[in-house]
């Protein structure tokens, strides 16, 4: 590459711009004082973002110098809002002397802050990670991914076909996604189509190609995790995701300027050991967002009561990323139930007030690995090592889960010794300003603010031994800006001057003397201001470095607060909102008895509207699908998301909103409901909902639970009709999903009395007079009206409308009776017709291997293959 000639400009823009090449695409903060300048481009881009002043100033390269500059106090409230609009910032720092050499002070970018990579709890909001993934698509087509979140010392693996991308980025959600510079076309193209479709929606980077090395990923790991192979982790066949890895670490430490010593797991993540959550179920569900993308009432904002950040951040990741095996469900409910029972210490309402006011040790920890710690984060971590000791004893005992926690807890030996030494209680928020280490830690410190606090002291006490000694009564000790310190003593003492005195100014009527140690003081005294804050600088880099050997059990602590502070946190809202330990059998079935769907109970708690009316689910292996029916506004779709969210609930380890509950094994939560226009994709309703039907037919099995919501209401009445009887047949006999299907069209409700396996439903409504009074409540058998008419009255719909539809619906229920429909909806369709022939077929059918002479058979043989080519053309 070229290097440009910078000889032109200003020696301070050619260092500007030196280092600006090595960020092009990132903003450069440069600093000037008490100011970050941004220049040229930069300026312009954050002047817009941060609506700043551009100005004008001088001349670099016979061109002016646009620049934009924010005050240094300012930056990190500047850096989130850079950040929140999906920027990158370069910080470049003052690192050498003032004046030290010709030419501007040494510059040096120290951080680069980028989307995905932070790690100050000032820019990252509490209660979520800032993920960091990189993707690197291999051989033939396959796609590697590696992610971490900065604060955590965990990198995630995982291998997919570039189909499978969209759920996988879905789920993981990266604030920033790393890929190689010469990505190919077509994965740029999926890239493209799943930020239009919002399954990406964060700031992509281009890394150079070479960052992409499966072996070098391979080592980087191994380095990471002190190993010597990576079989332990499951991780060894993964070449993709270690080429993924490779970038990821790499990019991660460029951006913090340091190894990430405290990355210590490898987490392989397998799709199939994942309870399936599909991207529309999700939302459907609304597990962490609304469908109008709020962030409550949601799932997690009504299961998060959590008393941390940490303990937030684990339990929407418990809820998003469920096992299907259950080992991990049953020690987290046995845990959940203990801490439930236990009294006193050992109880989740004591151990919760423990977690109070806990600091986020997770992301001190990744601090201090990254030597980024701030002091008063040292000292929220010496106040939470103290929680820690006391949690330890009081989560002791036979629960072997709490028991691991316990141990986990122990702060790691030293630590909170050398912290409690060496840091004062109520540090400053920045180490420059001074006054961080604890007096008596370092002697030499200890002195030189000795020096720096007792000036008037030592003076005082030097002017007192020095008149003794010398008999002279008026001899004062000064100072003045031009000779430092000094004694004077009147021109009538003079004779009594000691003789290792030296003159240092002669008055008119008196002389003025430095002594030895009068000079020595005076070194020391006024450098020993600038001289402490550089020792307490080196000090805390030493403190700094002997905190890492405890970087590894700190993380661990830090796990470990997080995890008891959700088992308490489901041990509380188990209780507060009455819900049972589900149980788990090897059977299919979902069986519950009293089931509510948590967040619609709750919300009608909370406006006074009534109470919740609970309702049961029997799926097994004999009813595997329940046609359900009923009017609008009857409760069907709430009835259909609660047994999701039940099962959901229950696979994550947390007790249920039900009576009782059992669950046979589940693969996965498909899910069809709503018809929100995807405009942004430009699909209609119907295509969207054919789509998304699609996907379910081919991806849901026999264990996975299947929610359809009125599925071909987008088209006419009888496509509609149609595609919803063949979709129900399908599942009913060929996937054989537990499936609910919310219907308003009453034909289907004849397949229940033609398949074994499926059952009606109806929620139900009574009326009274022209009025409908909603039940809520699921009963045996189909629905016998549909009470759409009395729904619009409720609605408000006007009288002259609704009587108008009362008189159409008549004429059109006397056609149907009198017409009755003859098509055999559940009919099996006839065999499809076989398909002629191909041309090589046909040749190859004309053949008699024996009849021919081995010229003719050549012949053949050519005669297919120039078929073959013409065919592949
Ligand atoms: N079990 C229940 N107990 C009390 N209220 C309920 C219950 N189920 C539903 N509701 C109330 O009824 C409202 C409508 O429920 P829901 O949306 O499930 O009806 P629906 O039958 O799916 O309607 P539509 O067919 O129009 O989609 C809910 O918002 C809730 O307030």
């Amino acid at each position: 590459m070229d290097t440009p000639d910078l000889s032109a400009h200003t020696p301070m823009m050619q260092q500007y711009l030196a280092l600006k090449a090595g960020f092009p695409d990132t903003l450069l903060l440069y600093r000037m004082g008490d100011f970050y300048e941004l220049f040229y481009a930069d300026a312009e881009r954050a002047a817009g973002l941060l609506e700043l002043t551009l100005t004008q100033r001088g001349q670099s390269a016979g061109q002016p110098v646009v620049m934009a500059g924010i005050p240094f106090h300012a930056l990190e409230q500047y850096l989130t809002r850079l950040i929140r609009q999906g920027e990158s910032v370069a910080i470049a720092e003052q690192v050498g002397e003032v004046g030290a050499g010709k030419g501007p002070v040494e510059r040096k970018v120290v951080r680069v802050v980028t989307p995905g990579t932070l790690t100050d709890s000032e820019l990252l909001p509490d209660k979520r990670e800032a993920i960091l993934l990189a993707l690197h698509q291999g051989a033939r087509g396959r796609c590697g991914l590696a992610w971490m979140s900065v604060t955590h010392g965990l990198v995630h693996l995982g291998e997919c076909a570039p189909d499978e991308l969209g759920g996988w980025l879905a789920r993981i959600g990266p604030n920033e996604l790393v890929h190689a510079s010469d990505t190919g076309a077509p994965l740029q193209a999926t890239l493209a189509a799943l930020r239009q479709g919002g399954q990406l929606a964060c700031p992509a980077v281009a890394r150079p190609p070479w960052q992409f090395d499966a072996g070098l990923g391979g080592r980087k790991l191994l380095d990471q995790l002190g190993a010597a192979s990576l079989q332990a982790w499951g991780a060894e066949d993964l070449a993709q995701a270690h080429a993924a890895a490779a970038a990821l670490l790499h990019y991660a430490e460029h951006t913090q300027g340091s190894a990430l010593t405290h990355i210590h797991g490898v987490q392989v993540q397998r799709e199939d050991a994942l309870l399936q959550l599909p991207a529309a179920t999700r939302r459907n569900l609304e597990l962490v967002r609304t469908l109008r993308g709020e962030d409550s009432p949601t799932l997690l904002s009504l299961l998060d009561t959590c008393m941390t950040g940490m303990g937030s951040r684990l339990l929407r990741s418990w809820l998003l990323e469920p096992h299907r095996d259950r080992t991990e469900a049953r020690r987290r409910l046995a845990a959940t139930t203990a801490l439930r029972e236990a009294p006193g210490p050992g109880g989740w309402r004591a151990l919760r007030e423990q977690l109070r006011g806990a600091a986020d040790v997770q992301r001190i920890t990744a601090r201090i690995a990254l030597r980024q710690v701030r002091p008063r984060e040292l000292v929220g971590l010496v106040q939470t090592l103290r929680k820690s000791e006391l949690l330890t004893h009081a989560t002791q005992g036979p629960e072997p889960y709490l028991a691991q926690i316990s141990q986990d807890l122990q702060p790691p030996a030293d630590c909170l010794a050398l912290l409690q030494a060496a840091i004062v209680p109520e540090p400053p928020a920045l180490l420059q300003a001074g006054g961080v280490i604890a007096p008596g830690f370092d002697a030499e410190l200890d002195e030189l603010r000795g020096i720096r606090d007792h000036c008037d002291d030592f003076l005082l006490q030097l002017e007192a031994r020095e008149r003794e000694r010398t008999g002279i009564a008026n001899l004062r000790v000064q100072y003045n800006r031009v000779h430092g310190f000094y004694i004077e003593v009147t021109s009538s003492h003079a004779d009594k001057v000691p003789p290792e005195w030296r003159r240092r100014q002669t008055l008119k009527n008196a002389e003025r003397f430095i002594t030895p140690e009068l000079k020595a003081f005076e070194d020391k005294a006024l450098s020993a201001q600038e001289r402490a804050l550089a020792r307490e600088k080196w000090l805390y880099e030493q403190v700094l470095e002997r905190l890492q050997p405890h970087v590894a059990p700190l993380a661990r602590l830090g796990q470990a607060l997080a995890t008891l502070d959700v088992l308490c946190t489901l041990a509380e809202r188990s209780l507060s909102l009455d819900w049972c330990a589900p149980q788990f059998v090897e059977h299919p079935c979902i069986e519950i008895e009293a089931g509510r769907h948590p967040v619609v109970q709750a919300r009608l708690a909370e406006a006074s509207s009534g109470a919740f009316i609970p309702n049961h689910t029997r799926l097994n292996a004999n009813t595997r699908m329940q046609i359900i029916t009923g009017p609008n506004m009857g409760g069907k779709s709430t009835y259909m998301r609660q047994v999701a969210l039940i099962v959901l609930l229950a696979a994550i380890g947390s007790h249920v909103p039900a009576a009782s509950c059992r669950l046979g094994p589940i693969d996965a939560i498909h899910t069809r409901i709503g018809a929100a226009d995807d405009l942004a994709n430009a699909q209609s309703t119907f295509m969207l909902e054919m789509t998304e039907a699609a996907q379910i037919l081919h991806g849901a099995t026999a264990q996975s639970l299947v929610l359809m919501d009125e599925i071909g209401r987008g088209t006419s009445t009888f496509d509609g009709l149609a595609l919803a009887s063949g979709i129900a047949t399908h599942l009913h006999d060929k996937t054989r999903a537990f499936t609910l299907f919310a219907t308003h069209y009453f034909e289907l409700t004849e397949l229940a009395t033609r398949h074994a396996q499926a059952v009606n439903v109806h929620v139900g409504a009574a009326e009274s007079g022209s009025d409908i009074v909603f039940l809520h409540e699921i009963q045996p058998g189909p629905a016998s009206r549909s009470h759409g008419v009395q729904v619009a009255r409720l609605a408000g719909v006007p009288a002259g409308v609704l009587q108008h539809a009362r008189h159409v619906l008549q004429a059109l229920e006397e056609r149907a009776r009198q017409g009755e429909l003859q098509v055999d909806l559940f009919a099996p369709p006839p065999a499809p017709e076989p398909a002629p022939p191909s041309a090589l077929q046909a040749l190859l059918a004309q053949l008699d291997p024996d009849q021919l002479s081995p010229r003719e058979a050549l012949q053949a043989l050519y005669q297919l293959k120039t078929l073959a080519e013409q065919l592949h053309a």
